[in-house]
């Protein structure tokens, strides 16, 4: 009975209280963002994951909330389009491979000159360590440092350890993201 009224409840607020915002996901090749797309829209991990080119959408649906998530292509090729789909978002997540030590450096790079864009200002950061799963990654804190999070001025920033393929975090990073719907 409980379970009857609670799809009553959640259809009643989709239907007449529908929201929908936009995040941008970011972040270097091959740090996992269109993996970790995928197990959030009800998708399996797919360990031969193929590189993203340009981009990719794909909506993620939570009560009535609508995720319109933007995976974009972290190939330098495709890093000078990324100011263009994070303007006007609700939330951006930039995504980090915590057990690729060596990349971290241009992470940081790539995300303060991202963060440093007038047209980005005040827009909430999500950054992600992801591959939680593997030996010799980072923690949060060393994340934290590594990336120079405190530095990122004018907006609120938070960071997370996730692993997509483990499905570890996940629920947190929607209810972070989801606090931004109607902002
Ligand atoms: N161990 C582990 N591997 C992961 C995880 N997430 C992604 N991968 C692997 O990392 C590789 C890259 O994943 P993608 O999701 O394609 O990475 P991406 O960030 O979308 O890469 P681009 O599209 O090139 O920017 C794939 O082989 C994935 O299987 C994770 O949480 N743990
Ligand atoms: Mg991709």
């Amino acid at each position: 009975m409980a379970g009857l009224f609670r799809r009553m409840y959640d259809w009643l607020l989709r239907t007449f209280w529908a929201t929908e915002m936009d995040v941008t996901m970011i972040g270097l090749q091959n740090a996992g963002k269109t993996s970790l797309l995928r197990v959030l829209s009800g998708g399996e991990f797919a360990i031969d994951s193929i590189p993203t080119v340009g981009f990719n959408m794909k909506r993620v649906q939570r009560g009535h909330v609508t995720l319109k998530c933007w995976d974009l292509g972290g190939q330098p090729r495709f890093r000078p389009m990324w100011e263009r789909y994070c303007r006007n978002v609700n939330a951006i997540v930039f995504i980090v491979d915590i057990a690729d030590l060596d990349l971290l450096p241009v992470a940081r790079d790539e995300l303060h000159s991202l963060m440093s864009q007038p047209t980005l200002a005040g827009i909430p950061l999500l950054v992600l360590g992801n591959k939680s799963d593997l030996p010799d990654r980072l923690s949060v804190d060393e994340l934290i440092d590594a990336m120079d999070l405190k530095n990122v001025a004018n907006r609120e920033v938070s960071c997370y350890g996730i692993s997509a393929k483990e499905e570890t975090n996940l629920e947190a990073v929607l209810q972070w993201l989801m606090k931004f719907a109607n902002r």
